[in-house]
């Protein structure tokens, strides 16, 4: 392991939010050979109760030396093998906001304990044995979920439903090549190779790996989500839209062109996935100094999303205002907002035919909004997320994985189809086999572990 991951000695860190105001409790997280000693020298449990495993103890914790109390709290305590890491862990259940914890860990750290890196909890439990990778992958993924199908999809990863169909193909290759490799090392004793049998089993496993390939772009959709930018000219209700959508007065609304100025962000959730929507300022030519920037960041945020909502007012018709942003967007993947249709009919919009999805909104009324998400998941080519895909949602690690097993699989039919001996079978057969294993983590190197737990929080 590379040094960021040191295996041995005890690590500590705050679990909980160390943003102050965000928890009434705080929890600071011990794990190692030293969790119990630490606890011992910290910990003052009043009365007499029992120091076993997976039981809280409630009372003190002191500084060992000044013997000042530092805070009430509970002890949980979770002997090996029995606790997430598989080592001895013990947790400080402390008072929320920051200061408690704080100290509580400055103590952990005095006393034996260093700090955790992030993910490195996780890291270990998977080094232990207690999690594979793709369970290590979807704790990162549910603590980050921003819908609650996404969490869903974690959830179902965290109890193996990708681990498994994965290690059972691995095991389908694993026998195919010990039929392949018995025939090379005793070949006069065994019957011939089924080769029809060898191309089917590959066959087969190979058409899984497809299906499970099909499931990459929707776990990318709920995993990253999208990232929607609402741009238009100024005053055709672009934070009207932004405010109706979200349910909120997130954005300020005046029926003063060039309202807003810098660009307004609301997370939602469409169809099961998490879309990020910008408001933006509206784009006019203008001498004012703070609206240009504003301009600027508007476009901005137009070229770096995922969608584009070109916003337009139907009681002005399609303006050269309309003309020269749609110029500027038109490229990127965009749907044609028609706002204020209790004002005038949208059907006067001339707007350029070469748009293809068009909505009609009266968001100040909340009108159209049901229609402008049904739009959105249309135009990026997906359905609504159904509780049958949230089973299976694979990351883009774990697809270009499967895309490496599948090619190796191709080249063992290329190979079997030129005659060539039984030897260069094995070599891609081993190749599908590793690629698997770095899914679930059997075969990995150190820099992917590196790549995947670095993302983590601390404290998990
Ligand atoms: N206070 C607290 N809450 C938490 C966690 C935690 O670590 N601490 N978790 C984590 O972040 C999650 C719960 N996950 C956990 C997963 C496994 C074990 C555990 O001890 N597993 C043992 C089996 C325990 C037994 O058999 O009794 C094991 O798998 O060996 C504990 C928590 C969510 N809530
Ligand atoms: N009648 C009607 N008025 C609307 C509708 N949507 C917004 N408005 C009004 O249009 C005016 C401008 O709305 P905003 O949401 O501030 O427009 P904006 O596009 O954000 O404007 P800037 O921030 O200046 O670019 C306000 O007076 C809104 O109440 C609508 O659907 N119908
Ligand atoms: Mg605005």
């Amino acid at each position: 392991m590379s040094e960021n991951f040191a295996t041995t000695g005890t690590i500590a860190a705050i679990a909980t939010a160390i943003v102050p105001q965000q928890g009434s409790v705080g929890i600071v997280r011990v794990s190692g050979t030293e969790a119990m000693h630490i606890a011992q020298t910290l910990f003052h449990a009043l009365g007499r109760q029992a120091w076993e495993s997976h039981r809280i103890l409630y009372g003190y914790i002191r500084h060992p030396q000044t013997r000042q109390v530092v805070d009430e709290a509970l002890l949980l305590i979770m002997k090996a093998p029995r606790s997430y890491t598989r080592d001895d862990v013990v947790e400080f259940h402390c008072h929320g906001g920051i200061m408690a914890v704080q100290q509580v860990l400055q103590l952990c750290l005095e006393n034996g304990a260093r700090l955790a890196q992030p993910g490195e909890f996780t890291l270990r439990a998977f080094l232990n044995g207690r999690l594979d990778l793709t369970q290590a992958e979807s704790i990162a993924d549910l603590v980050g979920a921003r819908s609650p199908q996404a969490a869903q999809a974690a959830l179902a990863g965290l109890q193996g439903k990708l681990a498994n169909p994965i290690r059972q193909l691995r095991a389908s290759c694993l026998d195919i090549l010990a039929e392949i490799e018995a025939r090379i090392d005793f070949e006069e004793d065994l019957p011939p190779l089924d080769e029809t049998k060898v191309i089917s089993d590959m066959e087969r496993v190979a058409a899984e790996i497809t299906n499970i390939l099909a499931t990459a772009d929707k776990g990318e959709l709920l995993r990253t989500g999208l990232k929607v930018a609402i741009v238009g000219r100024p005053n055709v209700g672009k934070s009207s839209l932004l405010n109706a959508w979200s349910r909120s007065d997130r954005a300020i609304v005046t029926d003063l062109p060039g309202t807003t100025r810098d660009v307004v962000e609301s997370q939602l959730v469409v169809g099961g996935i998490p879309v990020q929507v910008l408001d933006t300022a509206g784009i006019r030519e203008t001498e004012d100094q703070v609206e240009k920037i504003g301009v600027e960041r508007s476009r901005r945020a137009a070229s770096g999303a995922d969608l584009v909502l070109l916003t337009v007012d139907a009681s002005t018709g399609w303006t050269a205002g309309d003309g020269e942003i749609y110029e500027q967007v038109q490229h990127r993947p965009l749907i044609l907002v028609i706002n204020k249709i209790d004002l005038a009919s949208p059907e006067e919009v001339q707007y350029p035919k070469s748009i293809s999805h068009v909505v009609k909104t009266a968001v100040a009324q909340n009108q159209g909004l049901d229609a402008l998400e049904a739009a959105i998941l249309e135009k990026v080519r997906v359905d609504k997320v159904q509780a049958s895909d949230l089973d299976l949602a694979i990351n883009q690690r774990q697809a270009a994985a499967l895309v490496k097993a599948k090619m190796a699989l191709e080249q063992v039919r290329e190979t079997i189809a030129q005659q060539l001996p039984l030897d260069f079978w094995t070599i891609d057969l081993r190749g599908a086999i590793q690629a698997l294993g770095e899914i679930t983590g059997e075969e990995v190197t150190e820099s992917v572990l590196d790549k995947i737990f670095s993302r983590f929080c601390i404290g998990k």
